[in-house]
């Protein structure tokens, strides 16, 4: 039997479904002090978990069963560097990364902080080269721009805090990324370069991934055309690996290789090497305060007792809105522009470590794990898919992100854009019922049977449960803070649902299968051991496709 279903208050919290499904959030703050019990601010977050369905009952229980899950020594083990990556037989030491107390983290008895400090010593050398002018192109010009090649977790970090620290950046170089094996991306991407004012940080933590390695050889190719000589390589590419011995067969010179290492996993990454572009575009005192914003998330959620925890509580009502109330999504709504890819960003972080479905020695697991996360920026999403949020029969758990101060302060915009961001966490939860719609369509003078008749499409039945996350403004601290809370709240999700987080084997199957399919394109011979639907698809695609070069 599973651990999750075996603890005490597994069975304890299955009688509380029907009550918390009957009763109305908006009842639940008959106590006076909910607010202040359900919210905390941590650094410059404040969190309010108020709007749950959870009463002060559940929530007992929900802690009662993160404790049995036995988080406090879990949470030891990662942060001290134990092999908890138990498929990969590696540690998990993202927090190691932005470790600023100075003190050592173990792995198999050997300090790793020494390792980690060098090379964050090697970024900051090279962030000033390349901002300073003293790193220049074959050619001796200046660099001005830097494309990042990598994909999912050499890609997504930092390509959504570059965006969300925009505001925090200079004119001294800009940044793109380009991850998709469509080549339109990196065609559109060097259309607008100058190869001699050009860097290129190839990131990929095996450096064997197709789509990185493809555009990489594009971009080398790019360069070549242009320059003739491949020393010029040396100035225009950089890699961050934790496969040297590769990253050297492409032909990057082993001084321009940035370090990783396989206790870091791609999703949790930019704060190793990987946030190399971030470093450049902000420069390096930024990218430090991105790392001590986490740091001082992940002392919060070591030292802060469970009960007054910013991330077990993230983690607990995702837990008890998916597995015990069976609402597999949930929706990222940031209000601040900037942080447009940070449900994108999210989504890899924890669909790729809690999609999984056995637990960590390989049984079923009878419970729903990690939810579908999706969303985009709140207001946006307003225009577009709020219906559904507001009036489907399916319940959306959504987490509503915003600040009191825009980084970006724009005269009569901020409190518009707040104003909505309150508006519909309220209307969410508290809905409007059939009179009232009654009594505002009655004074606007509408008739009694047209009104009878709009009611049941006007009802909003509410209900609908929300996080709201209020920062004081998203700087590189704040922001630091915000993913780490993210990043905890997904390995406590972990714990309890007794599945290993940090591996992702349901991405391979896919990468082998096309690497067979893909001679068989090149070549035009479809084999016969395909299913009949896969066959018949590929066929169809390259006789069309010599018919279409045929016609020119
Ligand atoms: O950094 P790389 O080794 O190139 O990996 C890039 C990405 O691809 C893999 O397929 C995994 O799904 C991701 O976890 C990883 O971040």
């Amino acid at each position: 039997m599973p651990q999750l279903t075996r603890h005490p208050a597994w069975t304890s919290l299955q009688e509380q479904i029907a009550p918390a499904l009957e009763t109305p959030i908006k009842s639940l703050f008959s106590d006076p002090d909910r607010f202040d019990k359900y919210s905390l601010k941590v650094q410059n977050i404040l969190l309010d978990i108020s709007r749950n369905p959870i009463n002060d009952g559940v929530m007992n229980l929900l802690l009662q069963l993160v404790r049995e899950a036995g988080i406090e020594q879990w949470r030891e083990r990662m942060f001290e560097g134990d092999i908890i990556n138990s498929t990969e037989q590696r540690a998990v030491l993202h927090t190691a990364l932005r470790n600023r107390s100075g003190t050592p983290v173990l792995v198999r008895g050997k300090d790793v902080m020494p390792v980690i400090d060098h090379e964050l010593k090697r970024i900051r050398v090279f962030v000033n080269a390349v901002r300073k002018g003293r790193w220049r192109g074959h050619s001796g010009k200046r660099i001005t721009d830097v494309v990042n090649i990598g994909i999912g977790g050499s890609d997504l970090g930092p390509r959504m805090v570059t965006q969300a620290l925009k505001p925090y950046a200079d004119d001294t170089l800009r940044v793109h990324f380009v991850s998709n094996m469509d080549g339109v991306e990196i065609a559109n991407v060097l259309r607008e370069l100058n190869p001699e004012r050009v860097l290129f940080v190839v990131a990929s933590k095996t450096f064997t991934t197709s789509e990185t390695i493809t555009n990489a050889e594009t971009a080398r190719n790019w360069l070549m055309a242009s320059s003739f000589d491949r020393r010029a390589v040396a100035k225009h590419f950089v890699a961050v690996s934790s496969n040297v011995e590769a990253v050297k067969a492409f032909g990057i010179a082993p001084e321009n290789i940035f370090q990783m290492w396989d206790w870091v996993g791609g999703r949790f990454s930019l704060w190793s090497a990987i946030g190399l572009p971030i470093a450049l575009y902000l420069g390096f005192r930024q990218f430090e305060e991105l790392l001590q914003g986490a740091h001082d998330m992940d002392l919060h959620f070591r030292n802060a007792p469970l009960e007054r925890n910013a991330p077990i509580w993230m983690a607990l009502t995702t837990l008890w809105n998916s597995t015990f109330l069976g609402r597999s999504s949930q929706a990222i709504l940031p209000y601040d522009w900037p942080l447009q890819k940070f449900s994108a960003y999210l989504q890899q972080a924890e669909m790729e470590s809690n999609g999984k479905s056995v637990d960590r020695d390989g049984n079923p697991v009878p419970y729903s794990t990690g939810s579908i996360i999706w969303g985009q920026l709140g207001i946006d999403g307003q225009h577009a898919f709020y219906q559904y949020l507001h009036q489907s029969n399916t319940i959306v758990p959504a987490d509503f992100i915003g600040s009191i101060e825009s980084s970006t302060p724009v005269q009569g915009h901020h409190e518009k854009l707040m104003a909505n961001f309150f508006a519909q966490t309220e209307a969410l939860m508290a809905g409007i019922s059939a009179d009232d719609v009654r009594r505002d369509l009655t004074a606007k003078g509408m008739a009694a049977d047209e009104i009878e008749r709009l009611i049941p499409h006007k009802v909003h039945r509410g209900n609908r449960p929300t996080n709201t996350l209020l920062l004081d403004r998203l700087d590189p601290r704040t922001l630091g803070a915000l993913i780490a809370l993210y990043e905890h709240k997904i390995f406590i999700l972990g714990v309890i649902w007794d599945i290993c987080s940090f591996d992702q084997w349901g991405v391979e199957l896919g990468k082998t299968l096309a690497k067979n399919i893909l001679p068989e394109l090149q070549s035009g011979e479809i084999k016969p051991d395909h299913d009949d639907s896969t066959r018949n698809l590929m066929q169809y695609f390259v006789e069309k496709r010599r018919q279409l070069h045929s016609e020119g």
